[in-house]
């Protein structure tokens, strides 16, 4: 009886393998006739080759070789759906949102390693929380809040003219691995912002949130997402690991084998909620005694948010969000905010490096905002250039948004139709899985012309015919789940780019060097972006 129903159990599931990789995706599927490539491995499909290229590149092969509406198959014949126009875009990601969500996977696998808040959730429950965070993010509080990235860009001024000091032959300059250096920086400028909390990681490798983050972000490969993504999938998973019995007795999964680093996972988690509840305990005590309307009250996203639900000041409406959740709320903001923005700022010191020109445009452009005015007999601290005067640069923007355009930090992301209905006329059946390909979509000849795939910053002084502003370039996305981080982002990639290329001039690390994307959720360099840097020459 037992191996009658062993047997019977086998050949389920072989047929059903059978079926979904191979008749399925060949015969079956609704969706079979659309162009695409073909279909690749019975098992992996065209996954493969989606890990070997850089993030996006073999999307975008696609698309010039098919047209706007592509369908590829993925591992275990999942089909997935790329569509390109503009009026697609607005449907999947702005008029119809709510039927267009961020497939299970994703939000449990972002969970996981970036807390349950914004990015996990969907519909009502997204829209709430979306409305309560917002506040945090708006306009007077970024024009307050930009001041405290300048301990951090000063830090990283001062460290790396020390690092050329102490070359052999400091005019020659020195070989830096810049992605370490800007990810340093952008993690403390991150946790001064979100929680009001000094890392000084730049200084201080050993510090307790530095260290837990950089463990967390090294877990965050390819390979790695791939069996997270596969463990999440085992239903129930997601919600087990998060419990508190999963962390207590995290030590166990060091005996899986490929799934051992759960266990590195859950220690860096624990050690980040650690910290971070014992800053939000100080914070609700500082609320506690804080006066309404304090002008000198800190201004970081987790003292706006415990002020906020406390009903300190006045006309601010309270809301009711519980420790954890806020936890939450706030690691995400850190998950989200720091290696995107530390990508954002290597690809663009690389492409100055590769764009002399543009280079010493900029330099003309920043150096009088940021030039220290010190003399032989008087020392200026270093100038702050606020909110404004970053968003008055008008070569430094077009540097900046044709750098996001080219080398997007998050090249690609994913919906999934929770409902059937039309896209662009093609019948896209519920459950059916979507690229969202920011990388395509920004270097799309269509839209951007044949030298779309290059960086040429003065495009932005004179958009093509077809730039639509919404859905020519996605690299914060659109919509309701558009990135609330996007204009802190921008004016912080501003400074510290201002700073840099006021005090160094970058060049290539050797010759014949090449960009080395990664392929994983944020697309960083693989090799950590070794540059030339050298002090700049003033007479
Ligand atoms: C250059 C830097 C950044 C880039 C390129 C970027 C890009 C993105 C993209 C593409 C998404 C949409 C993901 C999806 O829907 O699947 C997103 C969402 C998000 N980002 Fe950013 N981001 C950056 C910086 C930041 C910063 C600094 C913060 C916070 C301080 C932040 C917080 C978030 C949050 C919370 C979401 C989820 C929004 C929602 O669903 O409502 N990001 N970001």
């Amino acid at each position: 009886m037992a191996l009658y129903l062993t047997l019977s159990i086998a050949l389920y599931l072989i047929s059903r393998l059978l079926y979904t990789t191979l008749l399925y995706p060949r015969f079956f599927s609704p969706l079979r006739n659309l162009p695409g490539p073909p279909l690749g491995d019975p098992i992996y499909g065209r996954f493969a080759e989606i890990m070997r290229t850089e993030a996006g590149v073999a999307q975008r092969e696609w698309v010039k070789e098919h047209g706007p509406v592509v369908r590829a198959v993925g591992p275990l014949g999942i089909e997935r759906l790329i569509f390109m126009s503009p009026e697609a875009c607005q449907k999947i990601l702005v008029s119809d949102w709510v039927d267009y969500p961020r497939p299970k996977f994703m939000r449990d696998t972002l969970g996981l390693v970036a807390g349950y808040g914004l990015l996990t959730v969907t519909g009502n429950e997204h829209k709430q929380m979306r409305k309560a965070m917002n506040p945090a993010f708006s306009i007077n509080n970024l024009m307050a809040q930009s001041d405290m990235y300048y301990d951090a860009i000063e830090s990283l001024v001062e460290l790396i003219n020390a690092q050329i000091d102490a070359q052999p032959d400091p005019h020659n300059g020195a070989e830096l691995l810049m992605y370490e250096w800007l990810a340093k920086a952008t993690l403390d400028i991150i946790c001064a912002t979100a929680f009001g909390y000094t890392t000084d990681s730049l200084h201080n490798p050993h510090n307790e949130l530095a260290e837990a983050y950089e463990k967390l972000t090294s877990l965050q490969t390819g390979p790695n997402l791939a069996r997270f993504i596969a463990v999440v999938s085992i239903p129930g998973f997601a919600r087990f690991l998060n419990s508190d019995f999963a962390h207590r007795h995290r030590k166990w999964f060091g005996y899986l084998g490929p799934f051992a680093q759960i266990t590195h996972l859950l220690t860096s988690m624990s050690r980040i909620r650690a910290v971070s509840a014992s800053i939000l305990a100080s914070k609700t005590r500082e609320a506690a005694a804080s006066l309404p309307n304090d002008a000198d009250a800190k201004r970081d996203i987790m003292s706006l948010l415990v002020r906020a639900r406390a009903g300190v000041d006045e006309g601010k409406e309270g809301f009711t969000l519980s420790d954890g959740a806020m936890m939450d709320q706030v690691l995400t903001f850190l998950g989200a905010g720091h290696e995107t923005t530390a990508s954002g700022l290597a690809w663009t010191l690389w492409l100055l490096a590769n764009d002399p020109i543009s280079q010493s445009k900029l330099r003309e452009e920043v150096t009088p905002l940021f030039a220290s005015t010190s003399t032989s007999t008087s020392t200026e601290a270093p100038p702050r250039p606020g909110y404004r005067a970053l968003k008055d640069l008008a070569w430094l923007d077009c540097v900046v948004q044709e750098s996001l355009r080219v080398l997007p930090p998050v090249p690609m992301t994913f919906r999934q139709a929770a409902k059937t209905d039309y896209i662009d006329g093609v019948l896209v059946p519920e459950g059916t899985l979507f690229y969202v390909p920011i990388r395509v979509i920004n270097t799309w000849k269509e839209v951007w012309g044949p030298d779309a795939e290059e960086f040429k910053p003065s495009r932005w002084l004179n958009l093509p015919p077809k730039y639509n502003p919404a859905f020519s370039t996605l690299s914060f996305i659109a919509g309701p789940h558009a990135c609330i981080g996007k204009t802190m982002a921008i004016i912080e990639m501003k400074a510290v780019l201002g700073a840099l290329i006021t005090h160094f001039e970058f060049s290539p690390a050797y010759e014949g060097q090449v960009p080395q994307p990664t392929a994983a959720v944020t697309m960083k360099p693989k090799d950590n972006m070794p540059l030339r840097v050298k002090r700049v020459k003033r007479d």
